[in-house]
């Protein structure tokens, strides 16, 4: 653990002393940093919007805080302290620099080859590969020897999302020196730990080492070494101080059913890295019941419906559905620019219907399956050619990973398709836009739009469906919603379709086109209550709060 001074929690006065620090750990700082010859520094920094960054901005408030993460660039050695000392000054947050090969091998590799697709009930699009577990569990390595740096005693640590999962064990072997002993972590830690030359993130700890010529050595879930840094400087300090520091996971993707979750080779591994954890959230209940009975069935542990016993201790796990801050589209609406953008729209578009869809590039996102039902809407109701249009932006995403580019080149034939069998020569039934869009254009499309369509296969929650709402506060548009995103759960006020059921999605097409307006106001109200309540700092928050309520060592179910 850090001595005081070095932390950047402050390192005494009665401040220091009464102020918690809590330090959220995420595969990316939310710091855009870019090289630039003419900047001071030669580099220059911003801090990226999104849904973790509004989240934390309450307990910024309170607490003190210090954000953990990959910079998202390879910079020259020397220029590595420049760039620490001003993320730390200016943004309160810690790079962890990753070689380029392990940081694409823990990304593109193991994160979003492996993890992803099979946590969106994608089996068949995984490839598991020993080079990028390994990746993975090396890059989990340099993030706790992170934390190690900057944690004390009594602080919290917040883990964020699926790149991070063996990070809770690493945290607490590293910095606890405790929890190697039990019957569960006894066989796969050492999975975890040992390379094919038996070298361990851990030193002193021999016991657990297989033995030389034990065949686990050669096994995929061993492989090459941590290097050296990792295996040097991993010795524990000799402590064992259970419950020193307190640590939570948050979960954004789904979590799978247990039938799914136990095709993941390392599917033990990567429970116990999160077990380690006091709480554990997700956004729905079905998350967390799947967690919980892949905790069983895999490993045995007993478990309730809010928690585990693992080795000596209650693990809580609870949902904690994720929000947006309405109050920005509403600001970002208001706005001169999006104003007369709208007023340009709505010009455009006189006399003609406006669905929108707006997704990341990603197979889980069911473009194709909105296409397709687009399609059969048009079919159904050919008096409707001409008088509607489907505005969809597709953000590029992950384009290093082969199932994308596959992905790209069935959606535009789709595309191609469809506006080449419904277009005219005055107008085109999809409007396909394969890039990102600036927020002004965003929140004017959102506005403008009579329906938006989300079609999601899995998506662990789906922020676009609350923002759209935000944004119809004039229009009250009606959402389409696919039951398999986890808004779904909450966004009562919705029509929810099973993307998979073509026929159902146009049907609901047509019941949102020809929907009363006193019925869209009701169902807004609904949902504007919902989304203006349940927002993205409540949700940063109610985590909090309730790690911070864990007593160690509790068990309040079970006792
Ligand atoms: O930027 P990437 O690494 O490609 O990751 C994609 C997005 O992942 C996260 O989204 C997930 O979290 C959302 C909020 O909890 C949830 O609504 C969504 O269903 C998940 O897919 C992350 O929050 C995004 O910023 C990334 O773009
Ligand atoms: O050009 C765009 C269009 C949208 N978004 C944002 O991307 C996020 C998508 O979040 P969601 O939870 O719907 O899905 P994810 O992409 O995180 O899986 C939303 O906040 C959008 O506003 C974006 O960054 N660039």
């Amino acid at each position: 653990m850090a001595a005081a001074s070095s932390s950047s929690a402050p390192a005494s006065g009665q401040e220091g002393a009464k102020q918690q620090h809590l330090i959220v750990v995420s595969n990316r700082l939310p710091v855009t940093i870019k090289a630039d010859p003419q900047a001071e520094g030669g580099y220059t920094f911003s801090l990226s919007s999104g849904g973790l960054v509004s989240a934390l901005s309450g307990a910024k408030k309170t607490m003190h805080f210090t954000w953990i993460g990959w910079p998202g660039l390879s910079v020259p050695p020397q220029d590595e302290a420049y760039i620490a000392e001003k993320l730390k000054t200016d943004y309160s947050c810690e790079p962890v620099w990753l070689d380029d090969d392990v940081a694409d091998a823990h990304y593109n590799g193991f994160s979003n080859s492996i993890l992803w697709p099979l946590f969106h009930y994608h089996p068949g699009e995984m490839s598991f590969d020993e080079q990028h577990w390994l990746a993975y569990r090396e890059a989990n390595l340099s993030f706790a020897e992170k934390v190690r740096e900057v944690v004390n005693e009594g602080d919290m640590v917040w883990v964020q999302d699926y790149h991070l999962m063996l990070l809770p064990l690493m945290l607490r072997t590293l910095i606890e020196g405790s929890s190697l002993q039990g019957p569960h972590s006894r066989r796969e830690l050492e999975h975890v730990r040992h390379g094919v030359d038996g070298t361990s993130f851990l030193q002193g700890s021999e016991d657990l080492a297989p033995p030389p010529g034990d065949p686990r050595n050669k096994s995929h879930r061993g492989g090459a070494a941590v290097d050296e840094k990792g295996s040097g400087k991993g010795t524990a300090d000799g402590k064992s101080s259970r419950g020193a520091i307190k640590i939570g996971f948050f979960l954004h993707t789904p979590f799978p059913s247990s039938e799914i979750y136990r095709i993941l080779p390392v599917r033990r591994e990567i429970l116990l890295g999160i077990l380690h954890c006091d709480l554990i959230g997700f956004h729905t209940y079905d998350y967390a019941r799947h967690f919980l009975s892949a905790c069983t069935r895999i490993l045995g542990v007993p478990t309730m419906p809010n928690g585990a016993e693992f080795e000596g201790r209650y693990v809580h796990v609870g949902t904690f559905p994720i929000g947006i801050e309405p109050a920005t589209f509403h600001d970002g609406l208001r706005k001169d620019a999006v104003v007369q953008r709208l007023k340009v729209l709505e010009r455009r578009f006189e006399g003609v219907k406006i669905i929108v869809g707006v997704d990341r590039l990603d197979y889980i996102k069911g473009v194709p399956q909105k296409l397709h039902a687009l399609e059969q809407f048009l079919t159904d109701h050919p008096e409707w050619v001409g008088k509607v249009v489907l505005v969809q932006v597709a953000v590029p995403s992950r384009q290093d990973v082969e199932e994308y580019q596959n992905l790209r080149a069935t959606v535009n034939e789709a595309v191609g398709r469809i506006n080449g069998r419904f277009g005219t020569v005055e107008s085109m039934p999809i409007h396909f836009l394969h890039r990102s869009v600036s927020f002004d254009e965003l929140c004017a499309l959102y506005a403008v739009s009579d329906a938006c369509l989300v079609t999601s296969t899995r998506d662990g929650m789906n922020l676009v469906s609350y923002e759209y709402i935000a944004c119809q506060q004039e229009r009250n548009g009606v959402m389409i919603l696919s039951e398999f995103a986890g808004a779904a759960q909450s966004l009562n006020g919705s029509l929810i379709v099973n993307p998979w059921d073509k026929f159902a999605v146009a049907d609901a097409i047509h019941e949102a086109l020809t929907m009363p307006s006193e019925t869209r106001r009701a169902n807004f109200e609904k949902l504007s209550g919902y989304v203006g309540k349940h927002t993205a700092s409540w949700w940063g928050s109610s985590f909090v709060n309730e790690l911070r309520k864990i007593k160690v060592g509790d068990f309040p179910i079970m006792q």
